[in-house]
């Protein structure tokens, strides 16, 4: 199965996906999968060296009949190169062992990458690889994505990265 990252995963994960007869899980920024909100995992980064706060904080508790209802949505929170941000998944799109491509338009930190990782490996899927379109080797986003394969099609030299 292919995870697609909002907003510009979109455009690429579902074509792949179709071509190959895959499925599709969309990776959403905050607040707008259906379901129940159950936990945020927050991770900070420093140069190479990531670190988990070991915070599970629980938003919203719902019932059990309330979950299988509605669903459940994990999310992650992230840092990248201008900020904070955080995707979220829906845990009943995934089954357990399931093997994993995630694709997006573009590499920088790597942030946005590892959160994806971290949801889709938390949710019970096999993460094989990473791939964008482009990829910003200044970054260094490779040594966020815990040793995952990372295929990048272009890779803008630096004259090329001041008009992106
Ligand atoms: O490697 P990173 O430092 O995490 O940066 C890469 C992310 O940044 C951009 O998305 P952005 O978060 O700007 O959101 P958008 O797709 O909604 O524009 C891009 O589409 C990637 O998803
Ligand atoms: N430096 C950058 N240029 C274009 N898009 C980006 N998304 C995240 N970082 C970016």
């Amino acid at each position: 199965m292919y995870a697609g990252v909002e907003a510009r995963g979109f455009i690429f994960g579902p074509p792949i996906a179709l071509a190959i007869g895959a499925k599709f899980v969309p990776l959403r920024k905050p607040g707008k999968l259906p379901g129940t909100i159950s936990n945020i995992h927050t991770y900070h980064f420093s140069d190479k060296n990531v670190h988990f706060d070991g915070i599970e904080k629980v938003l919203l508790k719902d019932t059990i009949d309330c979950d299988v209802k509605k669903g459940r949505v994990i999310s992650e929170e992230y840092e990248l190169e201008y900020g904070r941000d955080c995707l979220e998944m829906s845990v009943e799109a995934v089954k357990s062992e399931e093997r994993a491509l995630i694709i997006d338009d573009l590499v920088a930190t790597g942030g946005t990458l590892s959160a994806s990782i971290n949801l889709l490996e938390r949710a019970g899927a096999e993460v094989v690889e990473c791939a964008c379109v482009v990829g910003l080797p200044k970054f260094k986003g490779q040594c966020k994505l815990k040793g995952k394969p990372l295929y990048v099609l272009v890779e803008p030299n630096q004259f090329d990265e001041l008009t992106l």
